[in-house]
């Protein structure tokens, strides 16, 4: 149960009002963007701010249409969100006034298809998957930051969806916990066979989790490199995959390539001259 997904020559396009006359104009935020994603794959996708991350995990969850090009899943064109695909975003959105328990089942109750005894029983299932059997019966304000994006996570694998797409999910979180959650994904996304497309500002947390990175460029926005990595993370719990020489090879090479990114443009014509 996991999707290919194919992204062909998309362009995005918005308009946004200019500064000075407040005329809407066009600005291109995604031009000539190719990507294969493989079913059952880890992608992490890295870039400088604002170069079009955010619109291109909108565009596969079909939140939003492309203004050009061709996205499909499973060789079928997405025109709009479903349940094939599942998102969990950087801020914690659970319902307040539901118990952890109750939010996994509310996400059961909008898929239909399963009765009360059968979403209670999913819902701890994956609130276990998540290590929270114990907090199932808190609310939201009684749950840390970690715990509120493990409920959203087990809320998003609980219909299990083929395809989980994750917009900076650990962004506000501490290291320490965002590291304990990357590795709690990792042995998720193995148990699963899920495909995963998840998107980050950390280069370490992009070359832990992905089994390629791909690095964008901004304006337009488009995909420059996949760098793939192959690090062996079993037993990533004992052993610090993450000071090993492989990996700051790795982090170095997807550095390089975001590093290239900030070069202001004058000095990448002048080295282009060179
Ligand atoms: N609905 C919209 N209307 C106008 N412009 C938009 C809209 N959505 C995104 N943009 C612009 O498109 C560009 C890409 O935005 P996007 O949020 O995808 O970038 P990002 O790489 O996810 O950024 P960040 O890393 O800062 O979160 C930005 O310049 C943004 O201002």
């Amino acid at each position: 149960m996991s999707s290919r997904i194919e992204l062909r020559d998309v362009g995005q396009t918005f308009l946004v009002r200019g500064n000075d006359d407040r005329q809407l104009r066009e600005f291109v935020a995604l031009e000539g963007l190719d990507l294969d994603i493989a079913a059952g794959e880890f992608l992490t996708v890295v870039g400088p701010s604002g170069c079009g991350k955010s619109t291109v995990l909108d565009l596969i969850a079909g939140l939003a249409r492309p203004t050009s090009g061709s996205l499909t899943i499973d060789g079928t064109p997405i025109t709009g969100p479903g349940l094939d695909r599942s998102v969990v975003f950087q801020q914690y959105t659970l319902l307040p006034w539901r118990t952890a328990q109750a939010n996994v089942e509310f996400a059961l109750e909008a898929r239909g298809g399963l009765s009360k005894a059968q979403r209670q029983e999913r819902a701890q299932t994956y609130l276990e998957l998540v290590g929270l059997s114990e907090f199932a019966g808190r609310y939201p304000h009684e749950l840390s930051g970690g715990m509120k994006q493990r409920v959203a996570i087990a809320r998003s694998l609980s219909y299990q969806p083929e395809v989980l797409l994750m917009d900076e999910p650990y962004g506000a979180l501490d290291a320490q916990t965002r590291e304990r959650l990357q590795e709690e994904l990792v042995a998720i996304w193995q148990r699963t066979g899920t495909t995963v497309v998840f998107i980050t500002h950390d280069i370490d947390e992009a070359v832990f989790l992905g089994q390629r990175v791909a690095v964008m460029s901004g304006r337009p926005g488009r995909i420059k490199a996949i760098v793939d990595i192959d690090l062996d993370r079993s037993g990533a719990g004992d052993r610090d995959v993450r000071a090993t020489a492989e990996f700051a090879a790795y982090r170095h090479q997807v550095w390089t390539l975001l590093r290239e990114e900030h070069v202001p443009a004058h000095r990448k014509e002048a080295a282009h001259v060179a």
